[in-house]
């Protein structure tokens, strides 16, 4: 069978080890898969070429996506859909490996009724998407996140400054949760956990009056402005406060073991469920074990809250 892998969405940390596992477990069964660059638009684009046991060599430790990737504005239109759908079979390509985000699988549910038979892998390091307890990239921005936090604790200490830390998640809180706690943040501010502002600012003004040398807020994106809210604690609890946007760097980087893992599973899982003519499905992991679900039972759904968020309260 002739198979197709993209890249789309925000890059991840361990998009390649998974390219690499369906291009290596693909070949074993006789498959030919074929990369396209740059996401849904390299289907627009015809961009696409064979791939082989060798071309995937060394890309276990590679950040980013040596497909590249994109969020087409054409795909979301029928005429492109189309148009990729055209160019595919075209080729002879039947099936699909897409491996992305939310609005990948959106994506990649439109291509199944059009009659590729598509599969999605989640690589985002948001951990937003629901049918997956871990989403590929998800672990090294963790790791990133609590490099930064450890660095920003140690100016902090020396300045006696509180350090609000902004991070990415879109609308999901995992990235500051998890950072949050393996960096021993006092306060971790999310979607899921709404900011208390005055219960924030008397427990900083507590703070100082302890002489604690420092305070680290760990907030998610989209919630407020971090540096008019440093600028408020400043003034309003007496603790000098900055604010770090980390913006992109926490998508870059080499994917760590847990994402190295994650990945090879889940490719390897995906050529082996189109092996079984299963498709229309996305795959994730589950109490450690690999699963698939129909792409209907997971876009659109809310993840069930992580247990997680209601530990924090306690130990933060
Ligand atoms: N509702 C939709 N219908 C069809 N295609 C979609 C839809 N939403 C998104 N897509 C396609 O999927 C691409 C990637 O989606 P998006 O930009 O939302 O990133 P993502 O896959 O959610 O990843 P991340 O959130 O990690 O960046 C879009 O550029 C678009 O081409
Ligand atoms: O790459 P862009 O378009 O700036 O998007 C940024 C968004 O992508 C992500 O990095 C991944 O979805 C989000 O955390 C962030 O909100
Ligand atoms: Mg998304």
């Amino acid at each position: 069978m002739k198979i197709g892998v993209l890249t789309s969405g925000g890059d991840a940390p361990g998009m390649n080890a998974a390219v690499r596992a369906v291009v290596r477990v693909g070949d074993i069964h006789g498959h030919q898969v074929y990369g396209i660059r740059d996401g849904y638009a390299g289907l627009i684009n015809d961009d696409m070429y064979l791939l082989t046991h060798e071309s995937v060599s060394g890309m276990i430790a590679l950040g980013g996506t040596f497909l590249g990737t994109s969020r087409s504005e054409d795909f979301m239109k029928i005429e492109g859909k189309q148009k990729a759908v055209n160019n595919l079979l075209n080729r002879g390509i039947e099936a699909l490996i897409v491996i992305g985000g939310d609005g990948t699988y959106r994506g990649a549910m439109d291509l199944t009724k059009l009659g590729i038979k598509t599969i999605g892998l989640p690589g985002t390091i948001d951990n937003d998407i629901p049918g997956t307890d871990f989403t590929i990239g998800f672990q090294t921005a963790v790791e990133t996140i609590v490099d930064a936090i450890d660095k920003l604790r140690d100016t902090s200490t020396s300045h006696q400054r509180c350090s609000i830390v902004e991070v990415m998640g879109r609308h999901c809180g995992d990235l500051a949760l998890y950072a949050g706690i393996c960096g021993g943040a006092e306060f971790i501010v999310t979607p899921e956990n709404p900011m208390n502002k005055d219960q924030i600012i008397s427990r900083l003004k507590k703070h100082k009056a302890d002489g604690r040398r420092h305070a680290i807020i760990v907030l998610t994106e989209n919630i407020i402005d971090a540096h008019d809210f440093a600028k408020e604690i400043t003034e309003k609890s007496g603790f000098d406060s900055r604010a770090t946007v980390l913006g992109y760097i926490q998508r870059g980087g080499s994917p760590c073991p847990e994402d190295r893992i994650l990945a090879s599973r889940l490719g390897t899982y995906a050529v082996e469920l189109l092996n079984d003519d299963i498709y229309g499905v996305c795959v994730g992991v589950r109490d450690n074990r690999v699963i698939h679900l129909p792409f209907a039972n997971v876009v659109g759904q809310k993840r069930p809250k992580n247990e997680l968020y209601k530990m924090v309260k306690k130990v933060s």
